[in-house]
């Protein structure tokens, strides 16, 4: 049977399909490598939970409409799940499942304290008014709230989802249970118990992971020329932050094109004019596509949208000497290979976005405390978390000969591995 979804796009959904096949894939390997027996894939294969939810809201024009939304939670052993909510038109069973899994992945590179999680809403926010949005948002916490909660699954932000959704869920949530849970969810306003830092967190993450791996390389990030593909809450943050440390961003995207200047881009320009979805190129005439984006002249590429952005068919034409991954799964396990026979550097997403989950992690034990930290501590504490954990990966890269993601996913599966033996589940 085809697993279609709202939109009918068959063909996204084979491909997403691929995407947690590939993931257990590589599971395989490294727990293989690591020695681990046949059940323990059998249990890490795919999430103990899965939940399917139907959302009804009522639309602004009077009519009801049902959406469909996921909840996916891969491995409870260390701790409770924790992960982001996507609301996109190609969201898939397959795909929240994926993402969850690399959640648990994140959690055990970056040690936290925390299993996988995460969900997904099939529909297009941008089509969507604010009103609906807050609807949609609250009824899939209604939805969803007998398994969440700040001791069992955290949501946060991911694709078109930002600090008001969060703001929305974490009352509908506190509603529920009538008490204030500000540890429900994290990535929320400031004035709602959010932490310093998280908005920008993943693209800080991944420009430490940049600086590492350029010096791994020998490339200067002054005058170094990037490409970023996708401008929205990760892929602006990093061109920001590229753009000030002194590197010529040449190259960006969002969901309908691409913007080139081998001069470097404004950035500052641009982030200005994006909107609340990193779109910015519908203002350009002069636009290319993201196919063409990713196969641009530049020293670093930094894949910051979707997955199945890098693959067999466009590897070999990638230019870069540096990939570094900020968004799931944007290279195949066949690109990750091309990639790698060719000598080019290719950084995990488990590893170079993992900046965002921990300063969730972060936020949600100020909020437990109820005792608030400044910019400056969240960033020193990011900062260590972020290279102790590169150097980690790289490390058993280096010494076991074999490509970064694999040693990602060694790192990041053995946590969560021990604490199921210990519990008895295998
Ligand atoms: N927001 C976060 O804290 C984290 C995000 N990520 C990952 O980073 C990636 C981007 O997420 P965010 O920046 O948060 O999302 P966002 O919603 O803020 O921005 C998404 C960007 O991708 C573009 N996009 C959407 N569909 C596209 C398509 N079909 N082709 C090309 N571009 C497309 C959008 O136009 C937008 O510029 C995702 O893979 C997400 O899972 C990973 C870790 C944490
Ligand atoms: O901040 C979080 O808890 C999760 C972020 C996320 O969804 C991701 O890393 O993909």
């Amino acid at each position: 049977m085809v697993d279609k979804n709202e939109s009918g796009n068959e063909q996204g959904l084979k491909k997403k399909r691929n995407v947690l096949e590939s993931t257990q894939e590589v599971i395989h390997d490294a727990l293989d490598k690591l020695g681990y027996p046949q059940e323990v894939y059998e249990l890490l294969k795919e999430p103990m939970r899965l939940m399917t939810v139907r959302i009804p809201v009522r639309m602004d024009d009077g009519s009801i409409k049902i959406f469909t939304g996921y909840r996916a939670q891969h491995n409870d052993a260390v701790g409770p799940t924790k992960g982001g909510v996507r609301f996109h038109p190609d969201v898939t069973e397959t795909e929240v499942k994926a993402l969850s899994v690399w959640m648990s992945l994140k959690a055990g590179i970056v040690d936290l304290p925390y299993g996988g999680g995460k969900g997904g809403i099939i529909c297009d926010p941008r089509e969507m008014s604010f009103r609906e949005l807050e609807r949609l948002s609250r009824g899939y916490v209604r939805a969803i709230s007998q398994i969440v909660g700040p001791t069992k699954d955290i949501p946060a932000p991911d694709v078109f989802t930002n600090s008001q959704i969060m703001a929305w869920m974490m009352d509908e949530y506190s509603r529920i249970r009538e008490f204030d849970s500000p540890g429900f969810i994290t990535g929320k306003p400031l004035v709602l118990g959010g932490s310093h830092g998280r908005e920008s967190a993943t693209a800080k993450g991944v420009t430490i992971c940049i600086r590492e791996a350029a010096k791994k390389k020998g490339i200067d990030i002054q005058g170094a020329r990037v490409v970023v593909q996708g401008f929205g809450n990760a892929g602006s943050f990093l061109s920001k932050f590229m753009h000030d440390a002194g590197a010529k961003v040449v190259g960006i995207s969002d969901a309908y094109g691409a913007l080139y200047d081998p001069e470097g881009l404004d950035i500052d320009y641009l982030l200005d004019r994006r909107d609340s979805f990193g779109t910015v190129t519908k203002l350009f005439k002069d636009t290319i596509t993201n196919k063409e984006l990713l196969e641009l002249d530049c020293d670093i590429l930094v894949p910051a949208a979707i997955e199945n952005q890098i693959t067999e068919d466009n590897a070999n034409n990638i230019k870069a000497s540096i990939v570094v991954e900020a968004a799931n799964g944007p290279t195949t396990i066949e690109g990750t290979k091309i990639l790698t026979d060719r000598g080019i550097l290719l950084v995990p997403d488990v590893l170079a976005s993992s900046g965002g989950v921990t300063v969730s992690y972060f936020e949600w034990v100020q909020n437990n405390q109820g005792y608030y930290w400044t910019e400056e501590e969240v960033e020193e504490k990011l900062e260590k978390v972020m290279v102790n954990a590169f150097d980690t990966v790289y490390r058993t890269a280096d010494s076991r000969k074999i490509d970064m993601r694999l040693s990602a996913y060694m790192v990041g599966v053995r946590k969560m591995a021990e604490a199921s033996r210990f519990r008895g589940w295998i």
